[in-house]
């Protein structure tokens, strides 16, 4: 059994725990908030024996094991680096931290204590990742890779009526790259790996978080362009085209349905089945990956979480969209 504490009460939070009760070896001892009165609700209604308000006990309590971060973007760094003292392995979700500083430390600190840490990009573990990855050879030489994820926030209607809640908030490490581009661009890193360059567009709302955003991204043989928003929708699947035909993907941010259209106009489907709660997939690894006695995922590696952290460090130095987080020295 990996006996997890859970760091966030959230919406997300709930979907982990559904997807990870139906995971074998999976156990949930503790939770941690800010407050006792919520963690006290979020035990009762979780069935968890063990609750805090002081992060530092959670990190060093013998009760558990493993944490699940679903925190702000900004305390990410901080909190996992806490826990990976404490000797706990880390499941923290994306993106994994602001920047690369921190990203750099929290991989320092994994290696110091001999603990796990994986950035809980749960698209690169589906099933239809997979098939995404092991079918790439029958499209031939491929030249652009094209991943759109726009979806408007509920939380944008707020916004305009003057309420900066937390998806709005730079404090928090917040805004469209970070909250919804970096699903384009960690499946791009985990195929082609590192661009040679970036070039970045995007909307800056005056609460000083990105509204939406554009990537051109070189490689030698190919291009990747990438689309994000939390101002707009988009309905565009995604695409990785090749000389021989294209890979049609219907949602970069979680493969469903995946099939390829070759140029005779032949189509081969490729789609897997895969469980509806498709979180699983990422408990799964980080168990299975503690029971093999690794202490990095070969998808979600660190050098994955690394290159899409650079590649958003250098879009945002591009824009100008600074952190609160980038100030300062951990
Ligand atoms: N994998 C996926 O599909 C998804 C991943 N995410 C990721 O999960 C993480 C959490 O996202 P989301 O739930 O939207 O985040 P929230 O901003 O809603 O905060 C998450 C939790 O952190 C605590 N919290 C809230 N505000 C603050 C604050 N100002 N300072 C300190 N703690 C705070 C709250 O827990 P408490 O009150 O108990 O302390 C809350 O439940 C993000 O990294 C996000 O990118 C989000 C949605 C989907
Ligand atoms: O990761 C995520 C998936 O989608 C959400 C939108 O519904 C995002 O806000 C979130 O952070």
């Amino acid at each position: 059994m990996v006996r997890f504490g859970i760091i966030g009460t959230n919406k997300i939070t709930e979907e982990l725990i559904a997807a990870a009760r139906q995971a074998e070896d999976f156990a949930l001892t503790a939770v941690y908030s800010r407050t006792a009165d919520r963690a006290t609700e979020f035990a009762a209604m979780h069935g968890i024996s063990h609750t805090f308000t002081d992060l530092e006990k959670m990190a060093s309590s013998a009760e558990l094991d493993a944490v699940y971060i679903a925190s702000p973007n900004s305390l990410h760094a901080e909190q996992a680096i806490l826990c990976m003292k404490g000797g706990k392995h880390v499941l923290c979700e994306k993106p994994i931290a602001s920047n690369t500083a921190e990203l750099e430390a929290m991989i320092r600190t994994a290696r110091d204590n001999g603990v796990l840490l994986m950035e809980a990009m749960k698209s690169t573990l589906l099933p239809n990742f997979a098939a995404i990855r092991s079918n790439l050879h029958k499209i031939g030489p491929v030249r652009r890779y094209f991943a759109s994820y726009c979806q408007y926030s509920s939380r944008y209607d707020a916004y305009k009526q003057g309420t900066v809640l937390n998806a709005f908030n730079p404090a928090l490490s917040n805004g469209s790259l970070m909250d919804i581009g970096v699903y384009c661009l960690y499946p791009l890193v985990a195929l082609f790996g590192k661009p040679s360059r970036v070039q970045a567009n995007g909307i800056m709302l005056e609460s000083g978080v990105d509204g939406q955003g554009s990537m051109l991204l070189s490689y030698e043989e190919m291009d990747g362009m990438v689309m994000y928003s939390k101002i707009t929708s988009s309905y565009a699947p995604s695409e990785i085209q090749g000389e021989g035909g294209t890979m049609i993907i219907d949602k970069i941010n979680q493969p469903e349905q995946v099939h390829i259209r070759y140029r005779d106009g032949s189509v081969e489907e490729l789609t897997q089945s895969q469980a509806a709660r498709n979180m699983i997939y990422e408990v799964e690894e980080f168990i299975r990956l503690l029971h093999s006695g690794q202490r990095e995922s070969a998808v979600n590696s660190h050098a994955n979480s690394l290159t899409t952290m650079e590649i958003m460090d250098e879009a945002r130095r591009q824009l100008g969209l600074v952190f609160p987080a980038d100030r300062k020295i951990l």
